[in-house]
């Protein structure tokens, strides 16, 4: 039992409150989540946490915007009912992503809007199922209604490309078209992946016809959200494998940024036969530092899929051509990465490992967000199996997909939680090797 010391749980993931809370020894905080008819989000904390030192787990994923206002307007409620200390717990950082903007060789935050070139060496990416565009709904990716959307888009690229347009342009009425070449269905596949983007706000990017000479404006979401909790009232955050460890600097409030290395590492010895003689493989040059320190700490053999062209815009990321910087023949392939979310990166890789001579495929990530189709995706792709954390709630997606597997990480949180509120050291939190 600990003193003075109070969980709240959001509603992001109930089932790691509970675990946190039992391995704690205290009961979740009574607070009543609930929502006004009109949406807005509304928060009652039932019990006194004057002088208390107070936790909110609450984890980025699925309804990622409700979540973070929820947490922001609890962090408040508990700060203005006097707690001594608030800490946001946040397994996965919401909007970590977007901390950085599209890569820029003219400078940030403008970016280029031209039309990248189609990878040519015969060898595609298309993943199945396509994920649906943002703002469309989620069921109409699959079927009939996404195949004569993908035509039209398709369509509406070659328009485009032809007419010398600097712009990718969506149809305007959306309405299909009825070309079925073989060139038509490949380009179709290509506009789809263009559509599968997991940025909100891609639809509106390419639909923006820019004035000749004007550059697109990039918002920096992470250095408002890192505002946002610290205005709320948040002492501290903890948090685990941030998609780009300098986030922390972004926050003037102490940040304990936790490794899911540990968990990954132990997965690997206890569950690859013969894991000395697999690769470890990073599925593009980002995820390199992250994936050189598991295989360096284990002596195993490494392996980069890299990019070949780097997009400028976020929504271009897809297209890029891959390309495998090491062997993988004969051998058992892990790749390693933060998170996955439409889980396109990790299925193209598996595709081209598994066309490389990989014998078996294993993707290990921390955060497993699979939005969207990624289930599906997943499902349909030559990976052999997806181990995850439950930094994100995986409830529903244990039911749907028979290739994940998830690993607990209510114990890693749970031990930084009862170290942060007696004082003590984190450190051996962060070691892995
Ligand atoms: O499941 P997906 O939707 O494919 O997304 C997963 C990928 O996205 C992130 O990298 P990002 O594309 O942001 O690039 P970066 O590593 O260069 O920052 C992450 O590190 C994965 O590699």
């Amino acid at each position: 039992m600990v003193r003075n010391l109070v969980v709240i749980g959001g509603t992001s993931h109930p089932q790691l409150t509970q675990t946190i809370c039992s391995v704690l020894g205290v009961p979740p905080a009574e607070v009543l989540l609930s929502k006004f008819a009109v949406g807005e989000t509304r928060v009652e904390v039932q019990e006194s946490v004057r002088g208390k030192d107070v936790y909110i787990i609450q984890s980025g994923g699925g309804k990622v915007n409700d979540h973070l206002l929820e947490l922001l307007i609890t962090i408040s409620a508990c700060k203005t009912a006097s707690a001594r200390r608030v800490t946001a717990v946040l397994p996965l950082f919401p909007y970590s992503r977007q901390s950085d903007i599209p890569y820029n060789k003219a400078g940030a935050p403008l970016v280029k809007s031209s039309v990248p070139a189609r990878p040519n060496n015969g060898y595609t990416f298309e993943s199945t199922p396509p994920t649906p565009s943002p703002g469309k709904p989620e069921g109409l990716g699959i079927t009939n209604g996404m195949d004569n959307l993908q035509k039209s888009l398709a369509k509406a690229q070659i328009d485009d490309v032809s007419n010398g347009s600097p712009v990718k342009r969506r149809p305007g009425n959306g309405l299909p078209r009825s070309d079925t070449t073989d060139s038509l269905k490949s380009a179709a596949t290509s506009a789809a992946d263009d559509s599968a983007s997991n940025i909100s706000a891609s639809s509106k990017i390419n639909s923006f016809q820019p004035r000749p000479g004007y550059k697109q404006w990039v918002a920096q979401a992470g250095t408002l959200v890192a505002d946002l909790l610290t205005c709320a009232g948040a002492d501290h955050i903890i948090t685990m494998d941030l998609h780009d460890p300098q986030y922390q600097g972004y926050f003037d409030i102490p940040v304990d940024n936790l490794y899911g290395r540990p968990l990954l590492k132990s997965y690997i010895q206890r569950n690859i036969p013969s894991h000395r003689e697999a690769v470890i493989v990073s599925p593009d040059a980002g995820g390199a530092k992250r994936a050189t320190a598991i295989a360096d700490s284990m002596g195993m053999e490494f392996a980069l899929i890299h990019k070949e062209r780097r997009p400028t815009k976020i929504t271009d990321r897809q297209n890029a051509t891959m390309m495998l910087v090491g062997d993988v023949r004969d051998r058992i392939a892990i790749l390693i990465d933060d998170l996955a979310d439409t889980s396109n990166t990790i299925t193209r890789a598996a595709k081209l490992l598994k066309k490389e001579g990989a014998s078996q495929v294993y993707a290990l990530v921390t955060h497993g967000i699979l939005s969207g189709d990624a289930i599906e995706r997943i499902n349909a792709s030559s990976l052999d199996k997806v181990v995850v954390t439950n930094s994100v709630d995986q409830v529903d997606h244990l039911r749907r997909c028979p290739k994940l597997e998830v690993l607990e990480v209510g114990h890693v949180f749970a031990e930084a939680i009862r170290r942060v509120h007696h004082g003590e050291s984190i450190s051996v939190l962060f070691q892995y090797d």
